[in-house]
């Protein structure tokens, strides 16, 4: 499966990969598109999915991986769905480097120009550094506000991980929060599973999550932790039978071998001044079975 997609991928320019091994059995690809990370592999084991029907036209978001949200997260009175990040052409700022510690870092940007500019006229940049260790994967994303006023928004690390089965993949950390529920529409609801299954569409934004969440289920019964730093909210999706058949970049068979949990800052959008910024960041621990 992952040689399909390798082969639909664009141009070899267009893609960076962290290799913390000699022999590539720990790497994170990713597209300069978007900045989008195609893939992390620890270990040998491809955690996240992407789709097959994925387009790499460098104008489409990617369908998989992780996907940056910024500066809205959902449909868009200014732009796009999700906002311009995914879709925009970031720059590698620092090749993949091996630290001190041994762990390979590498950092992309995105500044503020005439696109975006036309949608959401701030000025502002985008840092997006990858730091990859033998069992872990962190990103982090800042945001600085380089203009003269105050700007909102909200921002999401939109994982795609990929499971052996979905209705076998659980997610800790969520029982007794409050979610918005878009399949079933207005109103909040309580989130009453210690641990959350999915077996039909699902599309919920819990507000203030804990930090943490393990995920179960993840390809060859793996177990990831989930870490956040100011990310506060946890989005969980899955398009089910219905919307996979709707979607043209996903293959109407491929719902069952993927989950979607998405850490955020989304219920409440952020406000930064002049010449503040904010750092929020993610940490994916590939766990002992
Ligand atoms: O199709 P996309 O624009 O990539 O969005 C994919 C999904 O992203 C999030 O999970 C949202 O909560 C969903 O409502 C949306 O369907």
């Amino acid at each position: 499966m992952r040689v399909k997609v390798q082969s639909k991928m664009a141009a070899v320019k267009d893609i960076v990969t962290l290799v913390l091994d000699k022999d590539h059995k720990t790497t994170v690809t990713v597209h300069l598109h978007g900045a989008t990370v195609l893939a992390w592999k620890a270990q040998g084991k491809e955690l996240l999915f992407v789709s097959d029907r994925a387009v790499y036209d460098n104008k489409k978001a990617i369908r998989g991986g992780i996907p940056l949200v910024f500066p809205n997260f959902g449909p868009w009175a200014l732009g796009p769905q999700h906002g311009f990040a995914r879709i925009s052409r970031w720059k590698l700022e620092q090749k993949p480097e091996k630290d001190d510690s041994g762990a390979m870092t590498a950092v992309f940007t995105l500044t503020d120009n005439k696109d975006t500019r036309k949608m959401w006229d701030h000025k502002f940049k985008l840092t997006y550094t990858l730091h990859l260790t033998e069992k872990t994967f962190k990103t982090t994303l800042k945001v600085d506000n380089t203009g003269a006023e105050t700007f909102t928004f909200t921002t999401l690390l939109h994982t795609y991980f990929r499971t052996d089965d979905i209705t076998k993949a659980t997610v800790s950390g969520l029982k007794g929060l409050e979610y918005e529920d878009k399949v079933r529409g207005d109103g909040k609801f309580t989130e009453d599973r210690e641990l959350v299954t999915v077996a039909e569409e699902v599309d919920r934004t819990y507000a203030s999550t804990p930090n943490s969440h393990i995920i179960t289920g993840v390809i060859g019964g793996g177990k990831v932790h989930m870490e956040k730093t100011n990310l506060p909210d946890t989005v969980v999706w899955n398009p089910w039978v219905d919307k996979a058949k709707a979607m043209g970049d996903f293959g109407d068979d491929e719902y069952p071998s993927m989950l979607c949990v998405e850490a955020g800052h989304v219920a409440t959008p952020l406000s930064l001044g002049a010449g503040q910024s904010f750092t929020g960041s993610q940490t994916l621990t590939l766990m002992d079975e």
